[in-house]
C-alpha cells in the first residue's frame, strides 16, 4: 500500500514536471532552462550564494535563462551584451525592483530604492542627484569625511596598541555609517550619542532582515502565513525605528522653528530637505513623514555595508599580493610623501590606488547581481520576458569570465592601467559609471547608484590612507583582515 502510494506521488510529480515543461514549450519564446520542479520550480538547484549557482546554470543553459524560484518567474543574464540590452535598450522595461514582505513592513510600503519607476522616485532620485549627492554638497560635506576618516584611524591605532589586532570589519561599518548618517541626519555615532546609535544598530537589523530567505516572498499561497516568525520580528524592529526617527523629525522640526536667521551656518542634510519638501504645498509631488523615515532608511542602509566591504576586499587583495601592495606605497610615498596625510584631493594624482578599487570591484562587487522587476512584455535576444519577471544581471560572473578578461581570478590592477609615456593615466576607457558593461558595480541606466560620487570619494582616500598609516597582515585567518599596527608619522 505504501509503495503504491509512493509510485502514485512520483507519477504526479512526474506529470506534474512534463506539464510545466510543455507548457513553457507551448509558450514557445521564453528563453532555456532546466526543467523546473512542481510548486518549487528552480528552489533545489540554488545554493547559500546564488550568484554562484546563477553562474553554473547560465553555463550549461546559456547566457540569458528563465528560472522559476516558487511562483515567481525571472531571468538571469551574464554576459555584458545581454547587460547592455537589458539595462540600457530596455532601461525602462527593467525600471521596477522586486517588493518582499521585509522591504514592504520596514519601509513603510514607501522606500526609494524599490518603489516603482514614477513621479516619487524621479522626485527623489532628482534631489538626491542634484541636491545632497551633488557635487556642491559632496564639497560641503568633505569636513564631514576628511574628520571621521582621521578618527577611524585614530581608532584603528589605538585599539592596535591595546589589543594588537583590530576587527577592521567593524571599524570600516562605523566610519561608512558615521559619514552617511551625518550627510542625513547630522548625526554620528560615537557611543555617547544614543539617537545615532540607535539608527545605526537598527540599521543593521534591516539590513539582515533584507538578505534574509522568507517563504512567502516566493510562494503566492504562503503570503499570508509565517512559517518563520518573520512578521513579529519586522513589527518589533518597525515599530522602535519608527520611535526613533519620529524623535530625530520632532526634535529638528523645533531647532528649525527656533532658528534665528543669519544663526550659525550648517550644511543642510538630507533631512532638511525632505522637511522643506514637506512643508512646501507647492511641492511636485506631495509627500508624508513616511516618506522621509523610509529614505533615511533607504539611504543609510544602501551606503553602509557596501563601502565598508568594497574597502576591506581591497584590502584582503594587498595583504594577499604584497607586490601589489608594495607598488600602492610606492606611490603613495611619491605623491604624498610621509610628512601629511593624504586627502581626497590627491585621488586623481593615484591612479595606481583607483586601479586597486576597479580591480576589487571586479572580483568582489559588493552587489553581485544587479536586480530589477519588468513593468511590460519585452522581447530579448529572440526570447520574451513577460511582465513581472524578476531580472537578475550576474555582474559578478562577468567579472570573472574569461572571454572578458585576461587571468580573470588573478588580482592585478595593472589591467586598468594604459602606458602613456613614461607615466601611467587611469585607464578612462574603462569606468565604472554604467557605461563599460563588463564593469557595472554601480549598475546602469536610470535605476543605477546615486551614491557612486560618494563612494568614489571615500573608497580611494580610506584605502590610501590606510595603506599610508600601517602595515598590514593577516593574524588570525578566522577573521576577514586583522591588522598589526606600525604607525608612520602622517597619522
Ligand atoms: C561601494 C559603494 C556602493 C556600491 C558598489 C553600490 C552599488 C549599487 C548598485 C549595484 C545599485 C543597483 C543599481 C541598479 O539597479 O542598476 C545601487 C542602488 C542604490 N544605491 Fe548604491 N552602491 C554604493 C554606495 C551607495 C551610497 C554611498 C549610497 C547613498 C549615499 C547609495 C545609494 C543607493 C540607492 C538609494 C540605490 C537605489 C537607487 C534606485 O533604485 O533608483 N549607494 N547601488
Amino acid at each position: 500500500m505504501v509503495f503504491e502510494l509512493v509510485i502514485a506521488g512520483f507519477a504526479i510529480l512526474l506529470l506534474a514536471a512534463v506539464f510545466i515543461k510543455n507548457s513553457r514549450r507551448g509558450n514557445g519564446s521564453l528563453p532555456p532552462g532546466p526543467t523546473p520542479l512542481p510548486i518549487i520550480g528552480h528552489f533545489h538547484l540554488l545554493g547559500p550564494l546564488i550568484h554562484h549557482s546563477f553562474r553554473d546554470l547560465c553555463s550549461s543553459y546559456g547566457p540569458l535563462i528563465y528560472l522559476r524560484l516558487g511562483s515567481v518567474p525571472c531571468v538571469v543574464a551574464s554576459t555584458p551584451e545581454l547587460a547592455k540590452e537589458l539595462l540600457k535598450t530596455n532601461d525602462l522595461t527593467f525600471s521596477s525592483r522586486k517588493h518582499s514582505l521585509a522591504i514592504d513592513h520596514l519601509t513603510y510600503s514607501s522606500s526609494f530604492a524599490f518603489s516603482p519607476y514614477g513621479p516619487y522616485w524621479r522626485f527623489i532620485k532628482k534631489m538626491s542627484t542634484f541636491e545632497f549627492l551633488g557635487n556642491r554638497a559632496l564639497n560641503q560635506f568633505l569636513p564631514i569625511r576628511r574628520k571621521e576618516l582621521r578618527e577611524f584611524l585614530g581608532v584603528v591605532h589605538d585599539k592596535s596598541r591595546v589589543c594588537d589586532s583590530v576587527n577592521v570589519t567593524e571599524e570600516l561599518l562605523k566610519l561608512s555609517s558615521n559619514i552617511i548618517s551625518q550627510i542625513i541626519l547630522s548625526l554620528r555615532c560615537s557611543g555617547t550619542d544614543n539617537e545615532a546609535e540607535g539608527v545605526r544598530t537598527l540599521v543593521r537589523e534591516v539590513t539582515q532582515m533584507f538578505g534574509e530567505f522568507n517563504v512567502s516572498d516566493f510562494f503566492w499561497f504562503c503570503r499570508n502565513l509565517d512559517f518563520q516568525g518573520y512578521r513579529k520580528k519586522f513589527e518589533d524592529v518597525h515599530r522602535r525605528y519608527d520611535a526613533l526617527l519620529e524623535k530625530v523629525i520632532r526634535n529638528r522640526e523645533i531647532e528649525r522653528k527656533n532658528k534665528s536667521p543669519g544663526g550659525e551656518y550648517k550644511a543642510r542634510d538630507l533631512l532638511d530637505m525632505m522637511l522643506d519638501a514637506l512643508e512646501d504645498k507647492s511641492s511636485e509631488v506631495e509627500l508624508t513623514r513616511e516618506h522621509i523615515k523610509a529614505l533615511v532608511l533607504d539611504f543609510i542602509t544602501a551606503a553602509t555595508d557596501t563601502t565598508a566591504s568594497a574597502t576591506e576586499w581591497a584590502l584582503a587583495e594587498l595583504i594577499n599580493n604584497p607586490k601589489v601592495l608594495a607598488k600602492a606605497q610606492q606611490e603613495i610615498d611619491t605623491v604624498v610623501g610621509n610628512k601629511r596625510l593624504v586627502e581626497e584631493s590627491d585621488s586623481p594624482n593615484l591612479p595606481y590606488i583607483q586601479a586597486i578599487i576597479k580591480e576589487t570591484f571586479r572580483l568582489h562587487p559588493p552587489i553581485p547581481m544587479i536586480a530589477r522587476k519588468s513593468i511590460q512584455e519585452s522581447k530579448i535576444n529572440g526570447y520574451t520576458i513577460p511582465q513581472d519577471t524578476l531580472l537578475f544581471v550576474n555582474i559578478w560572473s562577468i567579472g570573472r569570465d574569461s572571454r572578458y578578461w585576461k587571468n580573470p581570478l588573478e588580482f592585478e590592477p595593472e589591467r586598468f592601467l594604459k602606458p602613456d609615456g613614461d607615466t601611467v593615466q587611469p585607464a578612462s576607457a574603462m569606468d565604472i559609471k554604467g557605461q563599460h558593461y563588463e564593469l557595472l558595480p554601480f549598475g546602469s541606466g536610470r535605476r543605477s547608484c546615486p551614491g557612486i560620487a560618494l563612494a568614489m570619494l571615500e573608497l580611494p582616500v580610506t584605502l590610501a590612507a590606510m595603506i599610508q598609516c600601517f602595515e598590514w597582515n593577516v593574524v588570525d585567518s578566522s577573521d576577514a583582515v586583522k591588522s598589526q599596527r606600525q604607525c608612520c608619522s602622517p597619522c
